[in-house]
């Protein structure tokens, strides 16, 4: 079934990618690709090999524990997705994802989302080897400071934060616009049924029906517990008036 033309294509580079059912057959991404705004091709290096054995790592030179990927499988895998960018569009932007890479966040998503072809890289092994990184890949992006298996759980971390900011993916804009980071703050709390819980009672200002005064107490809470769980998201936003004086109660509150 052709779909139009997507606002933005995924194609990941995997050696497990029966992985990424996790985002194609559920959820948000699921929906988008349902509803033909985002496609997300599976290319695996195995199919480019051309030995017996199929055979996909190789030894590192130097020595030392682990294998790499093997080179040419994989590029001829990353040619082959360039090669599937309809003519005339930009070129798309090789993602590999990595340890070494540069720490993603809510800004990088965002310029993320307005690209119209990400090919992302899933390493395996301990990683693939330097020149091929320097010839193909345009972006080395990490998701924090720890390692996993395989690049393929941070690649679908970015196909679902992207395609949450996707023009019309989540429906009510609104949800995206939302999401804490959005504009540099934390989320605030969330209350749901019941109004008791465990002998706790939802904020009486959530029941008041006072929209006005609903969001000031959500955005001071916003603010608070940025300033008390993440302070260096606050050191980088500029607060209004407004912010500051709501920012400073909650201050003075908290050290009463
Ligand atoms: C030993 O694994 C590797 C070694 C080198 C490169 C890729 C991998 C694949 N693993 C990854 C990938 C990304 C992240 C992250 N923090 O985004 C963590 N682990």
């Amino acid at each position: 079934m052709t779909t139009s033309n997507p606002i933005l294509r995924f194609s990941a580079i995997s050696l497990f990618p029966e992985m990424f059912a996790a985002v194609t057959e559920s959820g948000v991404v699921g929906r988008a690709i349902k509803k033909g705004k985002v496609a997300v091709d599976l290319i695996n290096p195995r199919d480019f090999t051309t030995d017996r054995h199929r055979t996909v790592d190789d030894r590192p030179y130097g020595g030392g524990p682990g294998m790499l990927m093997k080179v040419e499988p994989l590029e001829k895998a990353i040619e082959f997705a360039q090669s599937s960018q309809p003519d005339g569009n930009r070129p798309g932007k090789v993602i590999y994802l990595s340890p070494q890479g540069e720490k993603i966040d809510h800004q990088m998503v965002s310029q993320l989302s307005q690209e119209e072809h990400l090919i992302l890289l899933a390493g395996r092994y301990e990683g693939i080897d330097e020149r091929l990184l320097n010839k193909h890949v345009d972006l080395e992006l990490s998701l924090g400071d720890f390692v996993l298996s395989g690049g393929e759980l941070a690649a679908m971390a970015v196909i679902d934060s992207v395609t949450r900011l996707v023009p019309e993916v989540l429906g009510h804009k609104e949800s995206a616009e939302q999401d804490s980071f959005a504009d540099g703050l934390l989320d605030h709390q969330h209350y749901t049924r019941p109004e008791v819980y465990d002998g706790n009672r939802v904020p009486q200002v959530l029941l008041s029906g006072n929209h006005q005064v609903i969001e000031s107490w959500r955005l001071q809470q916003r603010l608070g517990r940025t300033w008390l769980r993440r302070p260096d998201l606050l050191a980088r936003k500029k607060l209004t008036e407004q912010e500051e004086k709501l920012l400073s109660m909650f201050q003075a509150q908290f050290e009463s």
